[in-house]
C-alpha cells in the first residue's frame, strides 16, 4: 500500500487534482490523504463538494490583507504537523501556486519524494505570471517525479537538466476533470435544467463573450486596460452579452466593479462552481481570459480563447490555433474580440483546432507511474 498525501489550496489545483485523487482513493493499492491549505477558501470548497472530496487536514491559512510571505510561512509551519501525522510515501502537488511551492518545500525538508503534477510549464519570464513562474521552476528542482502535460513541457525540464528518467508525459488532468463534469451534466436532465435556469438572464443575446481575469501581474494598469477593452466591446456590440464571473480578490473586484458595473449588456456575477462554469463555457461563443486552465479546457469545447497576457506557458494552444495572445491593451482586446464576432472564417479557424492538452486519461497514467514505486 502506498500512502499518497495530496496538498492543494486553490480552485484550479482542486479541479486538476480531483480526478487523480479519486483514482487513487478508489484503488486498494493506495491510501489517499488530502491536506488543503484553504488558499482560496470559498472557491476551493465548491470544488471539494462537487467531487465529494473530504480533507483529512485543513490548514485554513488565509487572513485578511495577507501577503505572499505571510501566506507562505503559515503553509510551511502548518505542514510540519501534517507530515508528522500522515507519514506519506509520496507528496503530490500541482502546478505553480504558493501552496504548491511551500507544500513541496515541506515535503523536501521531511525527505518525502515529491510528485509534481503539471510540471515543466515555462513562460520564460520570471514575472509573468508572477509568482507562478518562479514557483513552478522552484518545485521542478525539488520534485522526484515530474508529470509533464505535453512533450513541450517535458523538453523544458530536460533543457534545465531536471528529472531525466523521472519525467513522464501524461496529458493534463484538467481534461479528465472537464470530461467527467461534462458527461455528468449531459447525462442528467435535472442538472441541465437547474444550470440553465441560473443562466436565464443571458438567453436574449445573439452571442456571449465569457470573461475571466485575476492575474497578479495585471493588477493596476493591466486591469484598467482590460476593463476599458471590455466596456468598448459591450458598447460596439449591444446584442452581444458579456458575462464575467469576478474573482474574489479585492485587487480584481475594485477596478472591475468601478469600470463595468451598471452597463446593461455586461453581467458581473460571482465566481461559479465548476459545473456551472463548464455549462457557461459551452454556451459562449468565445472566451477572453488571463487564466491558465481555461486555455487548456476551451479547445475541448471548441471555443476560441483570447489570452489577456503578453506571454504564455501554454504555447501548444497558440500553435494549434485555438488561442491568441492579446495583452491588456484596450484597443487590441476590443479588435480581437470584434474580429471573432464578425469574421466567420476567423471564428471557424480558431474553434476547430484539436486539443493538445490531453485525452482524459492523464490521471490513470500518473497512477500507473506511482504504482511502480509501491513499497508498503
Ligand atoms: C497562468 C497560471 O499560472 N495559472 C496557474 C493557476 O491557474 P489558473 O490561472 O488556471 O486559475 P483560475 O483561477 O483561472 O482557474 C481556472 C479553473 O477554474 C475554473 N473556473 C473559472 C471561473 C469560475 O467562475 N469558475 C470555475 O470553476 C475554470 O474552468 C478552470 O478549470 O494555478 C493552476 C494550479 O496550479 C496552474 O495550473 C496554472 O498554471
Amino acid at each position: 500500500m502506498l500512502r499518497a498525501l495530496f496538498v492543494f489550496g486553490t480552485r484550479p489545483e482542486a479541479i486538476k487534482l480531483a480526478p487523480l485523487y479519486l483514482a487513487l482513493a478508489e484503488d486498494p493499492r493506495f491510501e489517499a490523504r488530502l491536506c488543503v491549505t484553504g488558499q482560496h477558501r470559498e472557491m476551493l470548497d465548491q470544488v471539494l463538494a462537487l467531487f465529494g472530496m473530504i480533507p483529512d487536514y485543513d490548514l485554513s491559512v488565509m487572513r485578511d490583507g495577507q501577503g505572499l510571505m505571510e501566506l507562505g510561512s503559515s503553509i510551511l509551519a502548518g505542514m510540519e504537523g501534517v507530515i508528522r501525522d500522515c507519514e506519506p510515501d509520496v507528496l503530490l502537488v500541482h502546478g505553480d501556486t504558493t501552496t504548491t511551492l511551500l507544500g513541496a518545500l515541506a515535503g523536501y525538508y521531511a525527505r518525502i519524494p515529491i510528485a509534481h503534477v503539471e510540471a515543466g510549464l515555462r513562460s520564460g519570464d520570471p514575472y509573468s505570471p508572477w509568482p507562478e513562474e518562479g514557483n513552478r521552476r522552484a518545485v521542478g528542482s525539488l520534485a522526484k517525479f515530474h508529470f509533464a502535460p505535453t512533450p513541450g513541457a517535458r523538453d523544458n525540464l530536460l533543457r534545465e537538466g531536471i528529472g531525466g528518467s523521472d519525467v513522464f508525459v501524461t496529458g493534463n488532468t484538467v481534461i479528465d476533470a472537464l470530461l467527467e463534469v461534462r458527461s455528468r451534466i449531459a447525462s442528467n436532465v435535472e442538472i441541465q435544467r437547474n444550470l440553465d435556469a441560473r443562466f436565464a438572464f443571458l438567453s436574449g443575446y445573439e452571442k456571449l463573450v465569457l470573461v475571466t481575469g485575476h492575474r497578479r501581474e495585471n493588477f493596476g494598469p493591466g486591469f484598467e486596460g482590460i476593463c476599458r477593452g471590455i466596456a468598448r466591446i459591450a458598447a460596439e456590440f449591444p446584442r452581444v452579452g458579456v458575462v464575467y464571473p469576478v474573482h474574489l480578490n479585492p485587487s480584481v473586484r475594485k477596478p472591475v466593479m468601478s469600470t463595468l458595473a451598471g452597463k446593461s449588456n455586461i453581467h458581473l456575477i460571482e465566481p461559479l462552481d465548476y459545473a456551472a462554469f463548464v455549462r457557461l463555457m459551452d454556451k459562449c461563443a468565445l472566451v477572453l481570459t488571463d487564466s491558465g486552465g481555461i486555455q487548456e479546457e476551451a479547445p475541448s469545447l471548441g471555443k476560441p480563447v483570447l489570452v489577456m497576457r503578453d506571454t504564455t506557458e501554454r504555447p501548444e494552444a497558440l500553435q494549434a490555433g485555438t488561442a491568441k495572445l492579446v495583452g491588456t491593451d484596450e484597443q487590441r482586446i476590443a479588435e480581437a474580440v470584434g474580429l471573432l464576432l464578425t469574421d466567420e472564417k476567423e471564428f471557424s479557424r480558431m474553434s476547430h483546432g484539436a486539443n493538445p492538452y490531453g485525452d482524459g486519461l492523464a490521471s490513470i497514467r500518473i497512477r500507473d507511474v506511482l504504482l511502480s514505486m509501491r513499497k508498503r
